[in-house]
């Protein structure tokens, strides 16, 4: 049944996005609404005294012809032509048949249910199209009302029949004002819905690094922010590591920008193979140069991971001919870590701690790379570098 009801619906609709299929099943489920709320009038007007109703009998007539041709118009994909005819074809309907029979019928109620299906019909977001077309179908009403009392019309309807076509239009009204209104609510949602997702897949995008699919340099400030405030919360201990390849300008020079990057993307697979615990979090810091935190990590657990780092990367025996015959890629490490206990530990910041770890990175590119550096939070130097950016050494594992 409901298939079927389906099938009446649709032509038009298929290759189109959702949210216009449903405009358009919408245009035709109105068309055949249209015929199904004539019809009975067209009956009474037949059954009970057809010379008398002849006028609106056959006006009638061609008002189901209308509301049939928007089938076919949406079949040709003509839309907005189906549309206007639809309204045009209801609006007309309206102001005839309370012509006749008098506003008694209720029949002029339908303008309100008509300027809501427009709306949507339309879809005008601009607010003085909008506003234009509730004053066009408020006009009609106050014309159809008060021009067509029971001393007016033309052919007037016995009380006792008038009163059930009121409940009827009423009746009817009130419920297609309520499938509109219904239908209006699922747009918005649906309209939500995507939003969100959109949302969530820029959000993802503007975080992750294009090339290596880690997360970037704007997800290690937010992560760096999360953990120090964690930290002052918890007894615990932050570590940081920074990692750098080591003569990657004569890699990418020999090997070119191509072959470059493919190590790059090499680099970050090994990589997240060791950084594989769950709240810890490897970044592509930039270039050839990467950043890894660490909530809940030691001193000790630190060095062991970056000695580990070290070991893969080298262990992935990449070769770097421009620096001698079995030369391989490697990296150099530098490390940092807090403990909540120590004295002064929430003075600087997340960033602080990263400064230390590149400047431990730094310093093992100075002792001779492939190798990691140790630099502990609060070491002097660190504090050094901000106020007058001098380097100085902290330390070697
Ligand atoms: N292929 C590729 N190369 C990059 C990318 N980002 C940065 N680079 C290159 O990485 C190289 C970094 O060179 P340097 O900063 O001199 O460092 P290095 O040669 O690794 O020397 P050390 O760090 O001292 O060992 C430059 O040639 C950059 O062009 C990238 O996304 N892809």
């Amino acid at each position: 049944m409901i298939s079927t009801l389906k099938k009446l619906w649709s032509p038009g609709i298929s290759g189109y996005p959702r949210g216009v299929r449903r405009q358009i099943a919408l245009c035709n489920q109105l068309g055949l609404f249209g015929i199904a709320a004539t019809l009975p009038y067209q009956l009474f007007y037949y059954v009970y005294e057809v010379a008398v109703y002849r006028g609106v009998f056959v006006a009638n007539l061609f008002f189901i012809a209308g509301y049939l041709s928007v089938l076919p118009l949406n079949h040709q994909r003509w839309h907005h032509l189906a549309s206007t005819v639809l309204l045009a074809n209801g609006c007309s309907q309206l102001f005839v048949v309370t012509w006749f029979i008098g506003t008694e019928a209720g029949v002029n109620l339908y303008y309100f249910t008509l300027a809501s299906i427009s709306a949507f019909l339309y879809k005008r977001p601009n607010i003085r199209v909008y506003a234009a077309i509730m004053a066009f179908f408020g006009v009609q009403y106050v014309i159809t009302h008060f021009l067509f009392t029971a001393a007016t019309v033309i052919t007037p309807v016995p009380t006792p029949w008038v009163n059930a076509m009121y409940a009827f239009s009423v009746a009817g009204a009130l419920t297609l004002s309520g499938i509109v209104l219904y239908l209006f609510r699922r747009q918005i949602d649906h309209a939500e819905g995507e939003l969100t997702l959109s949302n969530r897949y820029l959000e993802t995008l503007s975080n992750t690094d294009p090339l290596t699919g880690l997360a970037n340099r704007r997800a290690l400030d937010v992560a760096l922010e999360r953990e120090w405030a964690r930290l002052t919360r918890r007894q615990q201990a932050l570590s940081v590591i920074m990692f750098d390849v080591d003569h990657f300008k004569r890699y990418n020079d020999h090997y070119g920008h191509a072959g470059g990057d493919r190590c790059l993307q090499q680099i970050a697979r090994a990589a997240q193979g060791v950084i594989s615990r769950a709240p810890d979090l490897l970044v592509r810091y930039g270039g050839e140069e990467f950043a890894v935190v660490l909530p809940g990590t030691d001193e000790t657990g630190a060095r062991q991971l970056a000695q580990r780092l070290c070991a893969t990367i080298e262990a992935l025996n990449i070769a770097n001919e421009p620096l001698g015959a079995g030369a391989r890629v490697t990296i150099s490490v530098g490390v940092s870590s807090l403990q909540h206990s120590v004295p002064n530990a929430h003075d600087y910041g997340g960033a602080h701690l990263l400064k230390h770890a590149d400047e431990a990175l730094y310093q093992a590119k100075a002792n001779g790379r492939n190798q990691v550096v140790y630099q502990a939070y609060g070491h002097p130097h660190a504090a050094d570098v901000e106020r007058d950016g001098r380097v100085d050494a902290s330390g070697r594992t």
